[in-house]
């Protein structure tokens, strides 16, 4: 029996025990004055929480009601209405959607299935993902508005966090605010002019990757071959020493480096989709594959501290200019190793194969393009030199129609997302003709599709669905066209990207008279980091 209960039997007159045991008068009296002390004591606890919970339900609700306030004033003021719905069978939690998006990457429909359903909906509709409001939106507009205009108030931390975790910590990334400024300028320097005009440290892989293509003509399959072209430009440049993918003799743990690699390309699509609820997801090879990578880039850590402390203790000896390598450079910012790993990873991630498959996309274009091919190679034939400088590529307008073309219809990162961390006004989507303002609470998350935005008839014409380089000479767009994304957070290797996909495109033209498809199959989609062409670029090439 508890002593809150014979209290009670005592105060009741009865000097016994409810098990009927007789007790000592004097014990009584002490455990009465205890009893009686403690009682008001607990009195005065519980009032105590029963008000700090009064206190914290009062903040809660008058919070929400002024949020409830702000909302009904803004949409009274601005005149927001409510977007759109789509359909959801599962009203709650929105599974019935995410079954079918699963479904559609299954069968590499995912971006036509996306595409109609703006087309269905409009260029702004709202879904439930997992229970969470999502805006999905097309409209330039707003795009500005979550990009730009109002940038503080999207981020991205809250939805990459779990999946950062295991692979990749924070860096620039997986982070918004002062971390991200932090990771941003740790690596700005290396993306300034002179790296950019430098092809030097391509110009070995490159002439790698002609000699590995057959000349008379025969099928190739250009995707896996630019891709290692790729990864190894990128692994020369951040770490200082390239993979050498090109080679058939790899070191051991490269080969587990590239394995572990492309395991994770390949299923990170899957990881983002699930966006908070990664967590979720118990993938041990993903684990495993980022064990593997983080200790491959910890070894390169290791040798770029070794290396800023050799050079510091021999300053004054030091004649010779050094190659510039992104990790040495960040090494000489930071002592923190965990920092360096994660950091170089964030640029490793995104800087790995991009050019690869904007060059697979290209080559996939060129030989279903017959006349465009022709018109750009008589461009490059007559205005470069033999070794084609950054002077030449710049001056090339024919095949800067080509690649922005390119990548209006085949955006590497044809989907992206921000969260909502500050009630917000977007302009437009609102209403049944979607043209007023919504109003945006914070949590909703923010998905935008290029690959839709990029191929809407009322932005681009009638032929928005074809590839058509001219439509270059007099298109000056801003936010209806975001394949580097824009505001503060653009990419930050656009420059770099645009100048080396130009140096290859320029050496292939110099080395090659004509380019015949060898697929005969419409692109299909595979999305992986980024999207790319599943049956990859299957050409033939003759020598000119
Ligand atoms: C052909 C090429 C490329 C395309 C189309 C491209 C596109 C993009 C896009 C759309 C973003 C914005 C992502 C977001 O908002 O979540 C981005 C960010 C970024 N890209 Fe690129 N990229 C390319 C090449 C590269 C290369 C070669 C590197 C590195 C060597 C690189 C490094 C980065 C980094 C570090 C960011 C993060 C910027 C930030 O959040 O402040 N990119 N890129």
């Amino acid at each position: 029996m508890c002593i809150a209960s014979e209290t009670l039997l005592y105060t009741k007159g009865k000097n016994y025990t409810g098990d009927g045991q007789v007790r000592n008068c004097r014990d009584w009296n002490v455990l009465r004055d205890w009893a009686t002390d403690h009682s008001a004591y607990m009195s005065h606890l519980t009032e105590a929480f029963v008000g700090v919970c009064y206190l914290i339900v009062g903040i809660y609700v008058s919070r929400r009601l002024l949020a409830h306030c702000a909302h009904v004033a803004a949409i009274r003021n601005q005149g927001c209405l409510p977007p759109r719905r789509y359909p959801h069978k599962d009203r709650v939690l929105g599974l019935d959607l995410l079954f079918d998006i699963n479904k559609s990457l299954r069968a590499s429909k995912f971006l036509s299935e996306s595409q109609r359903r703006f087309l269905d909906l409009g260029r702004t509709y709202q879904t439930t993902s997992f229970g969470t409001a999502a805006i999905n939106t097309i409209e330039p507009k707003n795009l500005q508005m979550v990009y730009s205009l109002a940038f503080d108030n999207f981020g991205m931390e809250p939805l990459r966090r779990n999946m950062a975790k295991q692979l990749w910590g924070r860096g620039i990334l997986s982070t918004d605010g002062a971390f991200w400024q932090h990771s941003r300028a740790l690596i700005r320097p290396t993306f300034n002019r002179h790296q950019i005009a430098n092809f030097d440290l391509m110009r070995v892989h490159i002439d790698r990757l002609l000699e590995r293509i057959p000349q008379d003509g025969s099928l190739v399959d250009l995707a896996p071959l630019l891709k290692h072209y790729a990864l190894d430009t990128s692994t020369e440049f951040l770490f200082g020493e390239s993979v050498m993918s090109q080679l058939d003799n790899r070191p051991d743990e490269v080969e587990q480096f590239l394995k572990a690699f492309e395991y994770v390309s390949a299923n990170i699509g899957r990881h983002r989709h699930m966006g908070f609820f990664t967590f979720l997801s118990r993938d041990k090879k993903w684990i495993e594959a980022s064990k593997t990578i983080q200790s491959y880039i910890d070894r390169h850590v290791e040798k770029a501290m070794g290396l800023r402390n050799l050079r510091d203790e021999m300053k004054d000896e030091q004649t010779q200019p050094q190659r510039y390598v992104l990790l040495d450079e960040m090494a000489k910012l930071t002592d923190d190793k965990l920092d360096l790993r994660h950091q170089i990873l964030h640029v490793f991630l995104p800087g790995h194969e991009s050019t690869g498959v904007l060059l697979s996309a290209v080559f996939f274009v060129l030989a279903r393009e017959s006349d465009v091919w022709k018109q750009l190679r008589h461009e490059v034939i007559s205005t470069c030199s033999e070794e084609p400088t950054y002077e030449d590529i710049k001056s090339l307008r024919y095949l800067r129609w080509v690649l922005n073309e390119t990548f209006r219809l085949y955006p590497l990162f044809a989907t992206n997302t921000r969260i909502c961390l500050d009630d917000t006004i977007l302009p437009l989507g609102g209403g049944p003709n979607g043209q007023s303002p919504i109003y945006i609470s914070k949590g909703t998350v923010i998905a935008s599709n290029l690959w839709a935005m990029h191929r809407d008839r009322e932005l681009w014409g009638e032929d928005a669905e074809n590839f058509k380089p001219e439509r270059w000479s007099d298109a000056k767009p801003t936010w209806e066209y975001l394949p580097f994304n824009g505001g503060p957070r653009i990419c930050i290797a656009q420059q770099l990207a645009l100048s080396e996909t130009g140096y290859v495109i320029t050496r292939f033209m110099q080395k090659f008279s004509v380019i015949e498809d060898r697929d005969g199959e419409p692109w299909q989609e595979c999305m992986s980091l980024s999207v790319r062409s599943k049956n990859g670029v299957k050409v033939g090439l003759i020598a000119a």
